[in-house]
């Protein structure tokens, strides 16, 4: 059922898809050092205990990613594994600064993501949309200044987000950017709840005015806000190995995904950052499922959300849920 049906996947980092044995091969054709011996002891070291323990070995991997050519063959390959989990559509973020401020220029980045997606169109039939990241670590004038930088570009990105460090950088400090990009005609998301508290996502609602709520887990801790997300039909882009690898949750029968699909919330499933985390979005489907009981009903409203709840245009968006409902009809008929 799972890998069967078409999905949209809405919450992924492409920095998060880079596989070790694809680090291993951009270090050598730029001739980067790694602080690893082999993939294996990579792996051994994504062993996290919170968001920052995990953001530090993230932006080390990406430090080998320096052409066009590297961009490409990472969304290339991220786009293999969505044609293998039946992902029909993606949105994918980027964070330019992580590249911009060592020197690797955002064209050189954004070019190579767009010709991999371009070509997935084409070869693979799979739509997509790019949103631009602001690295919240980072400050506010960095952020406008990359919001300038990007200017060429906008025409081709859906909207713009907020990731990194949460905790201690609240959305308010990105009001201005985002008002910005608002008005240069593009949607806005914005992670928030992950770590920090339900407050952050009052922050991404009101300040950024956020169409979707990356992560935002902690939603549950205020009620009134839980009130306000359903009556909206705000929805959140929930990353189930994810919060376990970085210890939201200790463990998978622990989440709260199911506990907020009761509330009435547009939940979505998705995979974040699979190369760190330990897996794509079927697999965060499958952990979820087995670790949370939930039945093939649940499975076929999670991936309708994933369409309703993404950017794309409502000719397209009713396509695909119909071909959605009509493969469950056929699988719920066997
Ligand atoms: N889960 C996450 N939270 C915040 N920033 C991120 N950047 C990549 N993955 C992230
Ligand atoms: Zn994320």
């Amino acid at each position: 059922m799972i890998d069967s049906l078409p999905k949209a996947e809405l919450h992924l980092h492409i920095e998060g898809t880079l596989e070790p044995e694809l680090m291993f091969s951009l270090a050598e054709r730029n001739q980067i050092s790694l602080p690893y011996k082999s993939v294996d002891e990579v792996k051994k070291a994504y062993q996290f205990s919170n968001l920052q323990s995990f953001l530090d070995i993230y932006y080390a991997g990406a430090q080998v990613l320096q052409t066009e050519q590297d961009f490409y063959d990472l969304t290339w390959a991220y786009l293999e594994r969505c044609k293998k989990d039946n992902v029909v559509h993606t949105e994918i973020f980027f964070d330019p600064q992580t590249h911009t401020d060592r020197g690797v220029q955002f064209g050189i980045v954004f070019e190579g993501i767009d010709a991999a997606l371009q070509d997935g169109r084409k070869q693979l039939g799979i739509s997509s949309h790019i949103i631009m990241c602001f690295l919240r670590h980072l400050s506010a004038e960095a952020a406008l200044d990359t919001f300038e930088i990007s200017k060429p570009w906008h025409q081709r990105m859906v909207g713009v987000g907020l990731d990194s460090s949460e905790l201690g950088h609240p959305p308010e400090k990105f009001t201005e950017v985002f008002d910005k990009a608002r008005q240069a005609g593009l949607k806005t998301v914005a992670h928030a709840g992950e770590e920090g508290p339900a407050d952050y996502i009052w922050g991404a609602l009101n300040e950024l005015k956020v169409f979707r709520v990356d992560h935002g887990v902690r939603c549950l801790e205020d009620e009134s806000l839980v009130q306000y997300l359903v009556e909206n039909k705000i929805p959140l882009t929930v990353c189930p190995l994810s919060n376990i690898k970085l210890c939201v949750f200790s463990r998978m029968s622990e989440h709260n995904l199911k506990q907020m699909l009761d509330k009435g919330l547009c939940v979505t499933v998705n995979s974040d950052d699979p190369s760190y985390f330990g897996g794509y979005i079927n697999d965060n489907f499958h952990a979820a499922q087995q670790g949370l009981g939930l039945d093939n009903q649940t499975i076929y409203q999670l991936m309708r959300n994933s369409f309703n709840a993404s950017f794309l245009e409502d000719v397209h968006r009713s396509e695909y849920l119909a071909r959605l409902d009509r493969l469950y009809k056929e699988l719920s008929n066997d």
